[in-house]
């Protein structure tokens, strides 16, 4: 039968410690029934000697929370033990998790108490503890960078005293995982007793995870996490991260498993960045936006073929909506007809060379190509690859307060360079101007509208302009993240027009009227 690695949660406790994070009693709840959901085993609510808020937010979730035992943070101080038990009392089954430092830094520096002090203090909580609950845990703090036998002596006066797991904290991050693994077997070895060890790491050298699993390799059957991987400082072990790991690669943790529902995942990490105010970095492992993400061509095409090319978890069994495919100026053909096809769209020939690179020119100036983006680059090419006479090759504009506006256009007609350059009332004017002039024909600028296709600053500008030529209206219409170069293309898009409807007249034998 498989064995339980217990996910202790400590989002509410030491996840509440980063900074910037208070929670409300409410908020607390909430939190505490998603973990609930998730099917944590443990939740650490919170400190209740803390204030009065931490003491009634540790109560209501004791009261309230059914399924996980709900545990609560003690000093070694009896005062704070009994406060502790007084938050903890209603709960279906809960845990009081006594601590104490034992690292010389923080005896000398903050505790200013001796070796024997501490071991006298320890006895006293836990035995105190174990007064009012079976279920006692006890953490040297600072254990990484404790005198080894001090540790041991200390660990060992917990277990004598009635702890039931022993947690071991690298309260600062200073563990590697080799050597703390190496710790948490020792641990295992010398002290004797019915317990079981757990590991509490901190991420200040980005190892918090690693650390953990290392833990759990040489017999650590506890956690401890925080959602989103809160807490004190760079903060602790990420729950999501810690449970896919042993999840994922299950071939290195034989027999092992937890109880988490893994669907959760990212509803929790939402549910917990929109109450504590600090967001998900976007490339957050498992439950990040883009942890499932994909923008280069080469990762798509193998994504589009098959998924585990380059994801070695499934998108959905973390609560996230699936792979996606997120064109950007590193995408290839392959994902951008794909895109195509999902929105309903088939391009033939020419039409999906001159999108494609119209996207690629887009992707250049803009972060992410949305949907609304590609719709807008097709509806142009579809109209353009298939009747375009003239296509604008390049556009030089200039102009500012005082200065009058001059536009240059370089326009190409079957391999022929046409060159026209104006002055005129305003950019968008002189670049109309400046078109007409290169092409030679009449026309004037009758309507013309500019909207946003996209938002953000970088957000795509499509104009439409109406022209009148020799009595006759037409419409063109432009697409650019540069509105003047907008304008310039629905100008020669109603330009061509005027083309397509002059030759069709006389294909037809129409004379048209002067
Ligand atoms: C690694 C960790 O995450 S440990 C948990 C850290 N979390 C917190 O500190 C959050 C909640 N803390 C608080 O609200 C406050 O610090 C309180 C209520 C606990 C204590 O407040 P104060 O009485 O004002 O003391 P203050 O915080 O300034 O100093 C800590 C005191 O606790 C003592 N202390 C610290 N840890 C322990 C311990 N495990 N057992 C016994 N005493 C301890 C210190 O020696 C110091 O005592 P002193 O006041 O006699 O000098
Ligand atoms: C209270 C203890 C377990 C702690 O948070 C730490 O040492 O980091
Ligand atoms: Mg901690």
């Amino acid at each position: 039968m498989a064995e339980r690695v217990v996910i202790f949660d400590t989002t509410l406790r030491d996840g509440e410690q980063s900074p910037g994070i208070s929670l409300d009693p409410i908020e607390k709840l909430e939190i505490a029934e998603q973990l609930a959901k998730l099917n944590v085993d443990y939740i650490e609510a919170g400190f209740p000697v803390a204030s009065q808020g931490d003491f009634d937010a540790v109560s209501e979730i004791a009261k309230q929370i059914e399924g996980p035992t709900i545990a609560a943070l003690s000093r070694t101080h009896l005062a704070d033990v009994d406060r502790c038990w007084e938050a903890l009392k209603h709960a279906e089954k809960a845990r009081i998790h006594v601590f104490i430092s034992t690292s010389p830094s923080h005896l000398e520096h903050m505790l200013k108490m001796t070796p024997a002090q501490i071991i006298k203090e320890t006895k006293a909580g836990v035995y105190r503890a174990k007064q009012y609950t079976e279920d006692v845990e006890f953490s040297p703090q600072d254990a990484t960078r404790t005198p080894y036998d001090f540790m041991l002596e200390v660990l060992n006066a917990a277990v004598e005293s009635g702890a039931t797991t022993l947690n071991i904290p690298d309260t600062v991050g200073y563990g590697i995982p080799w050597d703390f693994g190496a710790l948490i077997a020792n641990i295992r070895k010398e002290i004797p007793g019915d317990y079981i060890i757990s590991t509490h790491c901190h991420n200040d050298l980005g190892l918090a995870t690693a650390n953990s699993l290392a833990g759990v390799q040489n017999g650590a059957r506890q956690v401890e996490v925080c959602v989103n991987g809160l807490g004190e400082r760079a903060g602790n072990a990420a729950l999501e991260e810690v449970v896919m790991a042993l999840a994922i690669r299950s071939d290195l943790f034989p027999g092992l498993t937890t109880q988490i529902r893994t669907e959760e995942l990212a509803k929790t990490s939402r549910l917990v960045s929109r109450l504590t105010g600090y967001p998900v970095q976007y490339n957050k492992a498992v439950v990040g936006r883009n942890a499932f993400a994909h923008e280069s061509g080469i990762h798509q095409h193998g994504v589009l073929s098959d998924r585990s090319t380059y994801e070695i978890i499934d998108a959905k069994s973390v609560g996230q909506t699936g792979s996606q495919i997120v064109l950007g100026k590193h995408s290839g053909r392959h994902a951008f007809t794909d895109t195509l096809a999902k929105m309903g769209i088939t391009l033939h020939g020419d039409a999906v060379n001159a999108s494609f690179k119209r996207f690629k020119e887009l992707a250049d100036k803009k972060f992410e190509i949305t949907e609304a983006d590609i719709e807008a680059i097709v509806a142009q090419e579809m109209g353009v690859a298939t009747h375009e006479t003239y296509k604008l090759l390049d556009l030089t504009v200039s102009g500012g307060l005082g200065v009058m506006p001059t536009a240059k256009v370089v326009i190409d007609k079957d391999g022929d360079t046409l060159v026209g350059a104006a002055e005129g009332n305003g950019m968008i004017d002189a670049a109309g101007k400046a078109i007409s002039k290169a092409i030679g024909v009449e026309a004037e600028l009758v309507g013309f509208q500019v909207s946003s296709v996209t938002g953000g600053v970088d957000a795509i500008g499509d104009v439409v302009v109406q022209l009148e030529s020799k009595g006759r209206k037409v419409s063109g219409r432009g697409i650019s993240t540069d509105v003047v170069e907008a304008s310039a293309r629905a100008y020669l898009d109603a330009i061509n027009r005027l083309m397509r409807i002059s030759d069709r007249l006389s294909e037809v034998g129409i004379a048209e009227t002067p």
